[in-house]
């Protein structure tokens, strides 16, 4: 069984309120934001004002992924969010274990996020500091886009790592998740399954969020 993260990403954005009453209502874990600066990733979603009113209405744990520039910049606002889990790119962070520390400071788990080509060897000297690791299975910008199958040898190879390790971080996949790939990324022992369009395009997606949570 995973935890579910459905990714706000896919949401209907003019009825955002009822979106949030639908996770409320759901068995989702906790939920998933994707904030994209045009920078980092060639894309724009949505900043601190979207964040700050998502977060007066949402009873989840909030699970923000930062694909930005600098997203050390923004430990603080992102803190007093009440977010839970702060996610920052690897590709992104200068002095990543700083931004770790920094993050813990502020009182929330610290997530660090893998494009699908950066290779999981690159968290060997950090992976006993995080709470999670983030894999990408889609290159990061853009819900809808189709899962990289490499990612699953990835999430073995992490496994490994962190079983050799005294570390107790969650690994946590976003990109493409739904009927097809949720199963074998169960199998493959990621803890946290991150879903957007598969979620919010159903006709029944507080029954799609309990079959993801019931996968073995
Ligand atoms: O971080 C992301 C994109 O960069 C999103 O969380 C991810 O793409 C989820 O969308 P989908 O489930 O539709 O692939
Ligand atoms: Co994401």
């Amino acid at each position: 069984m995973a935890l579910v993260s459905p990714s706000l990403l896919a949401a209907d954005f003019l009825h955002l309120d009822s979106e949030i009453e639908m996770i409320n209502r759901s068995e989702a874990d906790w939920l998933h934001l994707d904030v994209m600066d045009g920078v980092f990733v060639p894309n724009i979603s949505f900043g601190f004002p979207v964040l700050e009113a998502v977060a007066q209405r949402c009873i989840k744990p909030l699970d923000v992924h930062f694909m930005i520039v600098h997203p050390e910049q923004y430990i603080d606002r992102t803190a007093k969010l009440g977010a839970m889990m702060m996610n920052v790119h690897v590709e992104a962070c200068r002095h990543l274990h700083r931004t770790v520390q920094e993050i813990h400071n502020a009182g929330m788990k610290a997530g660090v996020t893998l494009n699908p080509s950066t290779p999981v060897s690159m968290l060997e000297d950090i992976i006993e500091d995080v709470d999670m690791v983030l894999i990408m299975s889609v290159n990061p910008g853009f819900g809808g886009q189709d899962f990289i199958e490499n990612t699953l040898t990835k999430v073995a190879r992490l496994r490994r790592m962190i079983a050799g390790s005294g570390s107790k971080a969650l690994i946590e996949v976003d990109g493409g998740v739904h009927a097809g790939t949720a199963p074998r990324l169960v199998q493959a022992g990621v803890d946290v399954l991150v879903s957007g369009s598969y979620v919010f395009r159903s006709a029944t997606p507080e029954h799609t969020i309990h079959e993801l949570r019931e996968l073995k």
